[in-house]
């Protein structure tokens, strides 16, 4: 085995998974912890069907270079005796043997005149070599030619077909690496690993383990195509693809016998996670209810009349082991690895609108925000080779109580499907995605059938009436009618009206799904822009020091607190002081060495909020923020990222007409981002320098004027000289969703660095409307400039 070369290694190091942190508890395992568990059968079944169901792939075909000289000969053993024998059938069986060999060529003609695979390793884009290369002109020739001809030419033709088999493995050997993360790439190069390329990851044997030549066995290691996250299904450590390389280098280099070299000795210096023993806080979670079987009938009609669980039977839910907590009037959910193990635990309460009616469910884990499986993983599912994947445990009961040929699992939250359990779902052929028919039911679909791979995923589209399984059980409607109804999820650049015209009705019809996720503390923001919605940019200015970043902090938290999942780069201003300002408004308090005992109970609140911060400081490369944006959607689902600012990202070291074309480019590559991946994306730009005593306009955003035609959305923080200072306020200068423009006020609180005002009394409200019809703007009183001083001096008192 060769060593690996310093600059693979400094190419890994830099991965930009590295790049992003999670601003979650990290849960590290003490050394003790870390054991290798034993290949149980129950494993190698699973891990045996789990790989089998690769869809094109069988445990039989891989033909893969860099398989180690052992295994080579036996191929070459085998291969050789079946050609001999091949070769005596043709002389004994001529005539019966060319028509068979005729119809096998003309089998392979069809298939690659239809572009289907050749071989099941063979991914289906896989560019196929020219019908002349591959001799097919010569073998529709061949067809006219006698038995004995064709007895003469096998060997001719054998010739041949080895090399177009040798032509076609090179291809192979490219295209197989496709589409993969060049991280992947390279361990894979490096190692010459033996790999399976599935739906969502490669799959290749762990150099420790690996006693035998396929890795479609209990020793394979999953690793994520995109991200390189592995998952190891002998000792079910999972984490980066740093450790994995490093512990394939430590590996190599030890001079420890393989089986007693320990795997992740350090793994202390990565993020290293099993799901191998049964997780304590969760267990005592659990421990809190009682079981379901305590409760008589009619005790347990209440629960499930109280959290709108109607028609879902006691049975079902005790079969996921689910307790109720009477105190709480909580449903205690387990969240268990595929493989069982109890890792999590989910708090469902009801809760209820002031007239007392039932609202909905809130919820909570144990383990905070840290990693987190499905819901539903069932011993007796391991067989089956269709999913269905439901946005709530809810749906996903009600399907386990009335399907029996799917395995059902459902999305811990319904905006995240968690890269560790990808590895798991490999093995499903089909996976529907059930939703419901809403346009933030499709929003999700879209996301997450892209990470499944599109190809093997049945969807609902808006308005295809399919709503929840929940609500098809509690009309009395058909599940199994309605589940005949999912359709491929289409993988084209081409589309119809008709495909098209369920879409359009929903969006007419769901008008309010359709302007996206509302503001709850800037409520004027939602009668202007009318929510946030995916795939738009925006861009946002204001002069400097004029409180951007605290706006942008404060506007970012508002929507975060309401589920959607949030990415920032913070290019000026370092991760540590926004988070510091972004808790502070969280908390709506000052949070200062005095109140510091109410740090932890902040803090912890805070850390459960979808919230990712880029770890980039002043000037960076665009693609590399790019790829780490790309990283964050496919790992986190994100909803929303914030590029603050745009100028401080490009760095200074060039001259005027070099930042306007680069700017430019810039723009491009941030608007094809928010498009392609569906994402909402606010980027921070500086003004030019221009009189301080005039308002900015669009015209004052720095750069040509690609900035703003690029923007679905333009907002400008305005300062309005007054009397007694400034008056701040943002002003919407475009909004492509419907046009509506207009100001929404800002109040700065230096207590809590808030400018939304929500919850709070207006000192003074004048209620005076600007004339302007489309102006929203009631002027308030403002002591921001009395305050700033005094802000500055309170920012330095608070140390965390
Ligand atoms: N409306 C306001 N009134 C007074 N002070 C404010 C206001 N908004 C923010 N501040 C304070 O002003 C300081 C600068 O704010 P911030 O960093 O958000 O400005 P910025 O526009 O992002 O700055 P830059 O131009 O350097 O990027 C901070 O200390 C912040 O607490």
């Amino acid at each position: 085995m060769m060593n690996i070369s310093y600059v693979v290694l400094s190419r890994l190091v830099h991965t930009n998974l590295g790049l992003i942190v999670r601003h979650s508890k990290v849960k590290l395992y003490s050394t003790l912890s870390f054991r290798i568990c034993h290949k149980s059968s129950a494993i190698r079944n699973s891990l045996h069907y789990a790989c089998r169901g690769l869809s094109g792939i069988s445990d039989g075909e891989q033909n893969i270079p860099g398989e180690d000289t052992q295994d080579n000969s036996e191929d070459t053993k085998t291969n050789g005796s079946e050609k001999s024998s091949e070769k005596k059938d043709t002389k004994t069986n001529g005539s019966e043997k060319s028509s068979q060999i005729v119809e096998n060529v003309n089998e392979d003609i069809a298939k690659t005149t239809k572009g289907s695979k050749i071989t099941k390793l063979l991914p289906e884009k896989t560019a196929l070599p020219n019908e002349s290369d591959i001799g097919l002109e010569t073998t529709k020739v061949k067809r006219t030619r006698t038995s004995k001809k064709i007895a003469t030419d096998t060997k001719e033709e054998e010739k041949k077909e080895k090399k177009v088999r040798k032509k076609k493995d090179s291809l192979m050997d490219i295209e197989d690496f496709s589409g993969l993360d060049e991280n992947v790439k390279n361990l894979l190069e490096t190692h010459k690993l033996k790999r399976i390329v599935g739906h969502t990851c490669v799959i290749i044997n762990c150099l420790k383990c690996s006693v035998v030549k396929k890795p479609v066995v209990s020793d394979a290691i999953y690793v994520n195509k995109t991200t390189g996250y592995f998952t190891c299904f002998t000792c079910k450590k999972h984490g980066p693809l740093t450790a994995l390389q490093e512990n394939f280098e430590t590996l190599i280099k030890t001079k420890v016998a393989k089986k007693n070299f320990v795997c992740f000795n350090d793994k202390d210096t990565y993020d290293i996670y099993d799901w191998t023993e049964v997780d304590v806080k969760a267990q005592e979670a659990l421990g809190k209810g009682e079981q379901l079987k305590k409760f008589k009938s009619e005790e347990f009609r209440q629960i499930e009349e109280l959290l709108g669980f109607e028609n879902i039977q006691k049975s079902t839910l005790e079969k996921q082991n689910i307790t109720y907590d009477r105190e709480r009037h909580a449903l205690l959910i387990p969240y268990r690895s595929p493989d069982g193990v109890l890792i999590d635990c989910k708090c469902l309460t009801p809760y209820f609108d002031e007239d007392g009616e039932f609202n909905g469910l809130s919820y909570s884990f144990t383990n905070g925000s840290g990693q987190s499986s499905l819901f539903g993983w069932r011993k007796e599912d391991e067989e089956k080779k269709q999913l269905i994947l439901t946005k709530t445990e809810k749906d996903a009961l009600v399907l386990q109580q009335t399907t029996s040929d799917y395995s059902v699992l459902s999305l811990p939250r319904e905006s995240n499907l968690p890269q560790e359990v990808l590895p798991y779902l490999e093995k499903f052929e089909t996976v529907i995605l059930w939703f419901g028919d809403d346009m933030q039911s499709w929003e999700y679909t879209i996301k997450f059938a892209r990470k499944l791979g599109e190809k093997r995923c049945l969807v609902f589209r808006p308005g295809d009436e399919c709503t929840t399984p929940h609500e098809i059980l509690k009309r009395n409607l058909s599940i199994a009618h309605t589940l005949s109804k999912a359709k491929p999820m289409k993988n084209d650049h081409l589309t119809s009206f008709e495909d098209l015209r369920t879409e359009v009705k929903a969006q007419i019809a769901q008008q309010e799904l359709v302007s996206g996720v509302q503001w709850r503390r800037f409520v004027q923001f939602n009668n202007v822009l009318k929510g946030l919605r995916p795939g738009e940019l925006t861009v946002m200015s204001g002069r400097t020091g004029s409180g951007k970043t605290t706006f942008m902090s404060e506007y970012s938290l508002d929507l975060c607190m309401q589920g959607v999942n949030t990415l920032w780069g913070s290019f000026e201003v370092n991760n540590t002081r926004l988070a510091k300002t972004m808790l502070i408004q969280y908390a709506k308090k000052k949070l200062s060495p005095e109140n510091l005992n109410e740090f932890d109970y902040y803090a912890d609140e805070f850390q459960k909020l979808p919230m990712h911060f880029m770890t980039f400081f002043g000037q960076n490369d665009i693609k590399k923020v790019i790829d780490t944006m790309a990283h964050a959607v496919y790992i986190h689902d994100t909803q929303h990222i914030i590029v603050d600012n745009l100028q401080f990202m490009m760095g200074s070291d060039m001259d005027v007409t070099d930042k306007f074309s680069k700017q430019n480019l810039v723009y491009a590559a941030f608007r094809r981002f928010a498009s392609a991946h569906n994402v909402h994306l606010t980027l921070v730009i500086h003004p030019r320098k221009e009189n301080e005593d005039t308002e900015l306009t669009t015209a004052s955003i720095f750069g040509s004027a690609k900035a703003t035609q690029e923007a679905d959305n333009v907002i400008l923080l305005q300062t309005s000289k007054t009397k007694r200072g400034g008056k701040k306020y943002i002003q919407v200068t475009k909004n492509r969703f419907d046009g509506e423009l207009g100001n929404i006020s800002l109040k700065f609180d230096p207590e809590d660095l808030t400018l939304s005002n929500a919850g709070k009394k207006e000192k003074k409200s004048s209620g005076k409307k600007i004339s302007d019809k489309k102006t929203i703007y009631t002027e308030f009183e403002d002591f921001s400039d009395e305050y700033e001083d005094e802000e500055e001096e309170k920012q330095k008192e608070f140390i965390m």
